[in-house]
């Protein structure tokens, strides 16, 4: 079978279970207050005005609800939802075929958006701008070039790399939402909601401490929600408390900040060949094999806001901390 273009439902196990989980209305929806108040109002007009709803960018680190905020969108508008992504479009006319299919009003999810091609992206700026596209038909001198009228629509773009989109392409969003990392808080709720449909008792305290070493993260936090359930059906009488999930999650290796190992690689890489900073971002990515990219807009976000990286006008520096964190003592040099 040759690659999907295009999916309109979510297919294997572990995506079964997630949608399950997706809250399906904005009232539902727990954090992301500022993205929230902003869409109820863009949606609430446009309905009002039973015109489509402008296109929508998200952006920000990965698992903090991008994907189910567009599901959300086409549901409060009650029109359908198409999912593509970046990647999987080669072509213009694959993606000249995908806008020509939709209907009226239709929200049309395209993930990882800064990965369109060149070609595909170019297409996308007089369908956005004017609901047209030009196509052309034919080779050499025969070529011509026709324009196709589409349907009003939604784009909703997201990605983890805003840094990498197009201005081009940003300037066609009429509305633009940076997604931020949960509280513990709203953590805690989404917990406690997802223990709910797995049906698995959770107390408060076992919710809080799932909730605190969770990186901010929904889908980590239902990620870790699932691992120690099977340790409380197994080895405690089914209830997730604040012993079981203390004991879970430190045999999962997930430390009280909800570190993963990429975040461990990168302050020890700091500490241990940069003696914590200053640091340029670059030579760290690089020590480390990683893209600038990455490191800054996918992982170091959580590290900064929990103050474990310092960014100081002369680099990154590791934080007291941090090292506090690791039982590590600083070197004086
Ligand atoms: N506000 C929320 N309330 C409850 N659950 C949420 C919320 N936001 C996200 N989730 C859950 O977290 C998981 C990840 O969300 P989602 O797939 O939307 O993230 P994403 O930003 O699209 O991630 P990626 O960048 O990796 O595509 C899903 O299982 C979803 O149900
Ligand atoms: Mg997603």
């Amino acid at each position: 079978m040759g690659k999907r273009i295009i999916t309109t439902e979510i297919m294997d196990e572990d995506n079964k279970i997630e949608s399950t989980l997706r809250p399906q209305l904005l009232e539902d929806y727990i954090g992301q207050t500022k993205a929230k108040e902003n869409l109820k109002v863009y949606i609430e007009a446009a309905k009002q005005r039973k015109e489509s709803l402008d296109h929508v960018l998200f952006y920000g680190p990965p698992g903090l609800g991008k994907t189910t905020l567009a599901g959300i969108i086409a549901n409060e508008m009650s029109v359908n939802m198409k999912v593509t992504s970046g990647p999987a479009i080669e072509k213009p006319g694959e993606m000249a075929a995908i806008l020509n299919n939709l209907q009226e009003g239709d929200v049309l999810f395209v993930d990882e958006i800064h990965r369109l091609n060149r070609q595909v992206e170019e297409l996308l700026y007089p369908a956005m701008e004017d609901y047209a596209i030009d196509i052309v038909i034919g080779k050499g001198a025969a070529a011509k070039s026709i324009r196709l009228d589409l349907p009003r629509f939604t784009l909703v773009g997201a990605t983890t790399r805003a840094g990498m989109l197009t201005p081009p392409l940003r300037d066609r969003f009429g509305v633009v939402n940076r997604l931020e990392f949960y509280t513990v808080e709203e953590l805690r709720e989404i917990i406690t909601r997802s223990a709910e449909v797995f049906q698995v008792e959770i107390d408060e305290d076992g919710a809080y401490e799932l909730a605190r070493r969770s990186r901010g993260t929904p889908r980590l936090a239902n990620r870790l929600l699932k691992r120690v359930r099977d340790f409380a059906q197994v080895k405690y009488n089914g209830q997730i408390n604040k012993e079981v999930a203390d004991f879970a999650l430190d045999l999962l290796e997930v430390d009280k900040l909800g570190l993963d190992n990429m975040d461990r690689e990168i302050l020890f890489t700091m500490i241990e060949k940069f003696h914590g900073g200053p640091v340029g971002i670059e030579t760290v990515a690089a020590t480390l094999g990683e893209d600038t990219g990455t490191i800054e807009e996918v992982y170091e976000p959580y590290l900064v806001q929990n103050g474990l990286i310092l960014r100081t006008p002369r680099g990154r520096m590791v934080s007291d901390l941090a090292y506090k964190h690791f039982g590590l003592g600083k070197e004086s040099s």
